[in-house]
């Protein structure tokens, strides 16, 4: 199995292989924060605008969660939160997601054979299922384009299939220190809490899930069943 890390919003082509988009602050620690509450499926959108007008033309039911600049959008139900994802009641509800990274990076990431999405929260899960599928090629994207915390988290996905790997004590505390963290730590915006990098930088443990992407007829983002 070849190991590759990218960095940004536009995923290399991997047409035999599994591309797993990375982040960790927050979109994914999100994602999977409302998946492991109950919630069925994420539309991801790369605007407000489009956000709001899937929800009007397809799923008036859906729940609006995403950021700008990392704070939360008018009109929207949560931010891009995991603390607010988990005061929340999602069983079998379906939520459309807009963020600046994550989800940038996931929909320009069609040309593979499969497309997962992951944080550290399941990055042990995600390793575990790559190594199972045992895919020609893996393609690990840290889609903050400068940050340090999805770089990390993809060096701790590395060494867990067998390449050149950091630990995860090593992955949390770069997701603790990045610099996307820090205004989460100086109180500048009551909706931005530190208790959203402490999720971001924990392990889910063995309940953790694998994410999986399908983009017909439009992107999705679901659990794949355990
Ligand atoms: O809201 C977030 O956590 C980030 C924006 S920033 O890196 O904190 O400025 O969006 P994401 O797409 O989750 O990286
Ligand atoms: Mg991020």
């Amino acid at each position: 199995m070849q190991i590759h890390i990218a960095q940004g919003h536009n995923p290399p082509h991997n047409i035999h292989g599994i591309t797993v988009v990375i982040d960790v602050i927050r979109a994914f620690t999100t994602s999977h924060h409302a998946f492991r509450g109950g919630l069925r499926c994420i539309w991801p959108v790369a605007t407000a605008e489009q956000a709001f007008a899937l929800r009007d033309e397809h799923c008036p039911e859906a729940l609006l969660a995403g950021e700008v600049e990392a704070l939360p959008i008018d009109g929207f139900d949560f931010g891009n939160s995991p603390w607010e994802i988990d005061q929340a009641e999602l069983q079998g509800r379906e939520m459309i997601l807009r963020t600046t990274n994550g989800v940038a990076a996931t929909l320009r990431a069609r040309d593979s054979q499969q497309v997962l999405v992951a944080g550290l929260v399941n990055a042990r899960a995600t390793a575990h299922y790559l190594r199972e599928q045992n895919p020609p090629c893996v393609v690990l994207v840290a889609s903050h384009p400068t940050g340090d915390e999805d770089v990390a988290c993809a060096e701790y996905i590395r060494g867990l299939l067998g390449g050149d790997g950091i630990s995860y004590d090593a992955a949390r505390q770069r997701t603790l220190n990045a610099r996307a963290a820090r205004k989460f730590y100086d109180g500048r915006h009551p909706r931005l809490r530190a208790q959203d990098i402490e999720a971001a930088a924990s392990d889910g443990g063995d309940n953790a899930l694998v994410m999986a992407v399908s983009f017909e007829p439009r992107p999705c983002i679901r659990p794949l069943p355990r």
